[in-house]
């Protein structure tokens, strides 16, 4: 099978990246995760090789076991905003909770970047899995997981309301009659849900792309049908091809019955690829990397799915423990895997924390055999895209110099972007103006 779209690429600017050691690499800058700079030279790479966006992760819960990243970074839209002055294509992707997060606020906020960047915003849209951050927010308890996805729904159709407050021609600026706007075009949302009331309208109006493009990331069988009903994109992980294919397959069809075109849902896994010109050489790289985690901090690493649970007081070599719905409420779908991995292949303690802590990446190797890969899960329609993850120095330079330009020349990968705005990189229609077509 040849698909005739080519492949899209996000890059994830992660600081000192996502493990628990990786910033007492030599080559790595501990305080990158506060450098502007760092994000800058990021960004500008990867949109050297052509991606469709960069993606800023985020939460809002620390504690002294969380990774170093977490413990000192930035918040999403104000480092985005800065990144929207030094890049001119790349889409821009921040992570927003809809449990801490007033709909009118980050209406605004992602909409005010949509405008910055002429039409480059992108909401990665999370339900908050940390018990932690109710505390934050001046809240007793995180709502319950299903709770959480109920209060999405509606947050998010407040949004988009709110995004649709002004029709694309309302504003006329006429000076010569002294009309600034066509009240016929300004429609006020009213919104009276369970869980918010917003009259709106939006004190902003539609961008270029029309509205940002909505990401999300959530892969339990509830997020899959909330990412199906309701996402343009979707960020995913997955360990193998059998279980990409199957994710894909699995949100496309909840998508079809939900009565939307699943053609317009962009797929992401998140890939760490490793190139080198041997495999050899790839593979010391991993190991070199992966030495700098002692077993005590990959076990506190992993914990923190099951709610920062004491897992140090298990033997390391036995059977991984039976944690029952530890976790549960948290990070339901990533501990569900974690469970059934350990179950199914008979995997002690120590084994799952490191693998849980530096995970192998299968791409891994020269940069034909990394490309191989990538072009077997593209045709076998296990992802539309990747959101490149590279925590090891220099792999993120490697990959954009020599995967990129090999994709290019097997017409995989586009040689140029072919729009100025993150909606059109990624192929997707501008969205109709819902309450101006309500109201005809
Ligand atoms: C690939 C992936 C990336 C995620 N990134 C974030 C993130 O940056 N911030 C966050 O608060 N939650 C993040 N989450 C958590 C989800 O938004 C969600 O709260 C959690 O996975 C529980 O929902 P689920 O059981 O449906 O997956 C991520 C989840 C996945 C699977």
């Amino acid at each position: 099978m040849t698909r005739k779209e080519t492949i899209q690429f996000g890059a994830i600017i992660h600081g000192v990246g996502g493990t628990t050691d990786g910033w007492r690499h030599p080559d790595i800058n501990p305080a990158a995760s506060t450098d502007l700079d760092f994000y800058k030279t990021r960004a500008k790479i990867a949109e050297q090789g052509l991606f469709s966006f960069v993606f800023i992760a985020d939460g809002l819960f620390i504690s002294e076991k969380s990774i170093p990243h977490f413990l000192n970074r930035f918040e999403p839209i104000t480092i985005l905003s800065a990144l929207a002055e030094s890049t001119k294509n790349i889409g821009l992707v921040g992570t927003f909770s809809t449990s801490f997060t007033e709909p009118f606020t980050l209406a605004r906020q992602l909409s005010s970047l949509d405008h910055i960047s002429s039409g480059r915003a992108g909401w990665n849209l999370v339900t908050s899995p940390q018990e932690g951050a109710a505390r934050n927010h001046s809240k007793k308890n995180l709502p319950t997981h299903s709770d959480r996805y109920t209060i999405a729904a509606e947050h998010l159709k407040v949004v988009r309301g709110l995004w649709n407050s002004w029709e694309d021609d309302a504003f006329t600026y006429n000076k010569a009659t002294g009309e600034f706007f066509n009240p016929e075009k300004l429609h006020r949302l009213n919104h009276q849900g369970d869980y918010f009331q917003v009259e709106g309208p939006l004190n902003i109006g539609r961008s270029k792309q029309g509205e940002p493009v909505v990401f999300q990331a959530g892969a339990s069988s509830t997020g899959r049908d909330f990412a199906a009903q309701n996402a343009e994109a979707i960020f995913t992980h997955s360990d193998s091809l059998e279980e990409a294919v199957e994710f894909y397959q699995d949100v496309k069809t909840r998508a079809e019955k939900a009565g939307r075109n699943a053609a317009e849902i962009r797929i992401f896994p998140g890939i760490s690829p490793i190139v080198a010109d041997t495999l050899e050489e790839a593979e010391a790289k991993y190991t070199e990397f992966a030495n700098l985690i002692p077993i005590e901090n990959a076990v506190t690493y992993l914990a923190r799915y099951f709610d920062d649970y004491d897992l140090s007081q298990f033997d390391l070599d036995e059977p991984f423990p039976d944690l029952g719905d530890i976790g549960k409420n948290a990070f339901q779908s990533t501990t569900d895997r974690i469970k059934k991995e350990a179950k199914e292949r008979h995997l002690t303690l120590r084994q799952v924390a490191t693998e849980a802590a530096t995970p192998k990446t299968p791409f891994i190797g020269t940069k034909e055999q990394v490309a191989d890969l990538i072009e077997v899960w593209f045709q076998n329609e296990a992802a539309d895209g990747f959101i490149i993850a590279s925590d090891i120095p220099g792999t993120f330079e490697t990959f954009v110099e020599q995967v990129i330009p090999l994709l290019q020349s097997r017409g995989l990968y586009r040689n140029e972007y072919p729009a100025t705005t993150l909606r059109g990189n990624l192929g997707l229609t501008i969205p109709q103006n819902k309450q101006a077509v309500e109201t005809k």
